[in-house]
């Protein structure tokens, strides 16, 4: 029998959780493809561990962009790629997906996703919006007729949204996250410091002093890149207030949105979401002082998931586990 799998197919990291098994894959969404041959030489980690690094004719890419996929043939090998490492396909049988999108994609770009599934060797595929996952991942109880509110920041998407019953009440997708933060940073320490840094450094800065609220400016980091003026390698050193000036516009567009989110939120709804507060899911909840943040602007309490990371692939499996649930009765 093939094992039904939960796929979080995120722009940043594909993470894949077996039923039974629980999370059994977590690589990044990264390609490196032989520009000559149109052949993929490497996968995930790999591959991540090739980019801004390669020689001309390997590319490594991430086939899908701001949540979407930019690249469906990359991201079919992709897919197909890890779901044979698992090894989950039964003898005669394909494994049941239940696969992730954010709210605001298309139907065009929904096809492509079931597509993608349906052409690595999935059987049934189905999918689900992303908030509602990484609510539920993150411990919500969604089902009942009372309001909660997650915001899920990833890395080409921060979701918003209100659940009741099972469903989105209300909704916004803004197609910028973590990606956008480090070309943030990036821009930042190029006008700033006169320092050229490649996509990882920039995500480096992120993880090791990104704060958003209250920055400690004390708090620093040495950084290497290319001098634009001398064209030669360099370091300066950044402190966490400034990573908190180059992410204050990119924090206000995602603060924007979820008092849009709130303004159309039905009151009954709104008073439950003050007594249970804000769920903050997604690698961007990781950020340093985001929930202060958060509650600052939105005069609600915020609290951050036990695993922020892991939370679409926890809520896949549970959603697995109920529709089996529901097959049985
Ligand atoms: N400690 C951290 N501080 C800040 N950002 C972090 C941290 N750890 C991870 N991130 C960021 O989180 C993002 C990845 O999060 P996640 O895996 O939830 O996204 P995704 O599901 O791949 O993307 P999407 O939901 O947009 O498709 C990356 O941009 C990464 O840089």
């Amino acid at each position: 029998m093939a094992k039904d799998i939960g796929i979080d197919l995120g722009t940043a990291n594909v993470l894949i959780n077996v039923k039974g098994k629980g999370i059994v894959l977590n690589e990044p969404s990264v390609v490196a493809i032989d520009t000559q041959t149109k052949k993929v030489l490497a996968v995930g980690s790999e591959a991540y561990s090739m980019v801004g690094r390669t020689p001309g004719n390997i590319h490594a890419v991430r086939p899908l962009k701001d949540g979407v996929i930019a690249d469906f043939d990359i991201t079919e090998e992709m897919l197909a790629y890890f779901i044979n490492k698992l090894n989950v396909k039964g003898f005669l049988s394909k494994p049941n997906i239940l696969i992730c999108c954010p709210t605001n994609i298309t139907s065009i770009e929904q096809k492509a996703i079931i597509e993608a599934a349906e052409k690595s060797g999935g059987g049934k595929v189905f999918l689900e919006l992303e908030p509602k996952v990484a609510a539920v991942g993150a411990g919500m109880d969604i089902f009942q007729p009372r309001g909660n509110m997650v915001i899920d920041i990833g890395g080409g998407t921060s979701d918003v949204a209100v659940l009741s019953m099972g469903e989105v009440v209300t909704s916004r997708s803004l197609r910028l996250a973590g990606d956008k933060m480090n070309t943030e940073i990036a821009a930042y320490v190029k006008k700033k410091h006169g320092l050229l840094i490649g996509e990882h450094s920039a995500e480096t800065i992120k993880l090791t002093i990104g704060n958003v609220w209250h920055a400690d400016a004390s708090e620093t980091l040495e950084i290497r890149g290319r001098d634009m003026v001398t064209g030669l390698p360099q370091s300066v050193t950044i402190a966490a207030d400034e990573v908190e000036s180059a992410l204050h516009d990119t924090m206000m567009e995602i603060v924007a949105a979820a008092k849009e989110v709130l303004e159309v939120t039905p009151p009954e709804l709104s008073a439950d979401i003050i007594d249970r507060g804000i769920m903050l899911t997604g690698g961007g909840a990781l950020l340093r002082n985001i929930a202060n943040l958060f509650a600052e602007h939105l005069k609600v309490p915020v609290v951050l998931a036990e695993n922020p990371l892991d939370a679409v692939a926890i809520g896949t499996g549970i959603l697995l586990d109920n529709m089996e649930h529901k097959r049985a009765h």
